[in-house]
């Protein structure tokens, strides 16, 4: 791509300087803690923030946490991620107490060389995520005038146009980071250049969020894998009862159609898990896809699924794996998105994990995350790469 990166940057000087940078810090939550559960998306963007201060460079970042709307919320501040990042950096973070105020003024305007600090959610100001042009300018302005350059590392939110995404590099010299650089290389290789049999795996939960990519992947797949609370309105399409699984009964007509347009490519489930209810003590058990009992709903693919699936994995010298095969975060609904993960890691090709909850589940799980070519850090900036949409944050790099 003809985007300046980090190392462009570097070459100019940075020593001194005050560089912003915009990373993806929006890491899983504990609900009832509010404990960090997942420290991936900070890990991903430390060599980035590495290089800059090792080159001299003060540095400031930013990003969201969550979906606030527009105002401060305590539920979604960004300061456990600030004592996480110092602690995975080994070095002090700086966290201002708002995004471009008064507490921001005054820690970015102390900052030397080498240090680092972090502002607060961008989402508390309505200019982040603002339709309006003028007001989403107004806040960029605000951010840009914290620093010379701007480095976007946060591969996970490319594709939102928002003011710290997309306005502020039209402010300022910009530059690629680390992470995006080497997201957008490996996913244009599965867009571009796919090694074959190419094998898709999706799942989660959202068929809504996700048709679209299907359509797009048709034609390039040699394989489409459909697990997760998605596969039922698959399954509906086909004329199972699902009984109370996860139904979008308004996609229905849709899923037929890309079943018949995917035919001998696309690949649903034999067998389901079928439970009493949402909860890891609900009674339960594997059953053929046309015998799901009306009181019941699927959370996991079956033991026969899983066979099936990884018997397509087996041949693939390509893989992309999006979303998890059943509600993993429940040990008795876990073994599909086990077993599928599993057998991707031992394909003798290039595979790639896409989706934040998918990437969540392959450290939860406790797999090996280097028997994976890549985990990509966007769930969906990943996926709407892999469409072929033109992403707001790459395409301001571009200008
Ligand atoms: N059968 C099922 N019924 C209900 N929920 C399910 C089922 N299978 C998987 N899920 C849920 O789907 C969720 C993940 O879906 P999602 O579409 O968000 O995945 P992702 O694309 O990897 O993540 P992200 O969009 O955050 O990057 C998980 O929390 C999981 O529990
Ligand atoms: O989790 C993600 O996919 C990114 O951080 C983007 O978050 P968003 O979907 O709330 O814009």
């Amino acid at each position: 791509m003809s985007i300046r990166n980090l190392d462009d940057l570097l070459a100019e000087g940075v020593s001194g300087r005050r560089v912003l940078v915009r990373a993806d810090l929006n890491v899983p939550l504990d609900k009832e803690t509010g404990a960090i559960t997942d420290d991936g998306r900070i890990r991903a963007v430390l060599p980035t923030l590495t290089a800059l201060r090792d080159a001299g460079a003060a540095v400031v970042v930013c990003s969201h946490l969550g979906r606030p709307k527009g105002a401060p919320d305590p539920k979604y501040s960004l300061a456990p991620v600030a004592t996480r990042l110092g602690e995975l950096l080994g070095a002090e973070v700086a966290f201002a107490t708002d995004t471009v105020g008064e507490s921001a003024r005054e820690t970015v305007g102390s900052l030397t060389g080498g240090q680092v600090v972090l502002l607060e959610n961008l989402r508390f100001n309505p200019g982040e995520t603002s339709k309006d042009e003028a007001e989403r300018g107004a806040f960029a302005d605000q951010l840009a005038d914290f620093a010379e350059a701007y480095v976007d590392d946060a591969f996970g939110a490319v594709h939102r146009k928002h003011a710290s995404v997309y306005d502020v590099p039209a402010r300022l010299p910009h530059f690629a980071g680390r992470l995006v650089l080497r997201e957008v290389e490996v996913l244009a290789r599965l867009r571009h250049e796919p090694d074959r049999p190419y094998v898709v795996v999706l799942g989660g939960s959202k068929v809504s969020d996700k048709l679209a990519v299907i359509e797009a992947l048709l034609p390039s797949v040699d394989k489409l894998l459909i697990g997760g609370g998605m596969c039922f309105t698959f399954l509906r399409a086909q004329g199972h009862e699902v009984g109370k699984s996860l139904l979008e009964e308004e996609m229905v007509d849709t899923c037929r159609e890309l079943l018949e347009r995917g035919a001998g490519k696309i690949v649903l489930p034999l067998d389901v898990v079928a439970a009493t209810a949402f909860s890891a003590d609900a009674e339960h058990e594997a059953v053929p896809v046309d015998r799901i009992p009306a009181d019941r709903l699927g959370l996991d693919i079956g033991p026969r699924s899983v066979a099936e699936f990884a018997d397509a994995v087996g041949t693939a010298r390509m893989v992309f794996w999006n979303g998890p095969m059943g509600v993993f975060e429940l040990a008795p609904f876990a073994a599909g998105t086990r077993g599928v993960a599993e057998s991707i890691t031992s394909v003798k090709g290039f595979t790639v994990v896409g989706g934040g909850d998918s990437a969540a589940a392959v450290r939860a799980l406790g797999l090996d995350e280097t028997a994976f070519g890549h985990i990509s850090t966007g769930g969906g900036a990943s996926l709407e790469y892999l469409e072929g949409k033109a992403l707001p944050g790459i395409v301001a790099l571009e200008k």
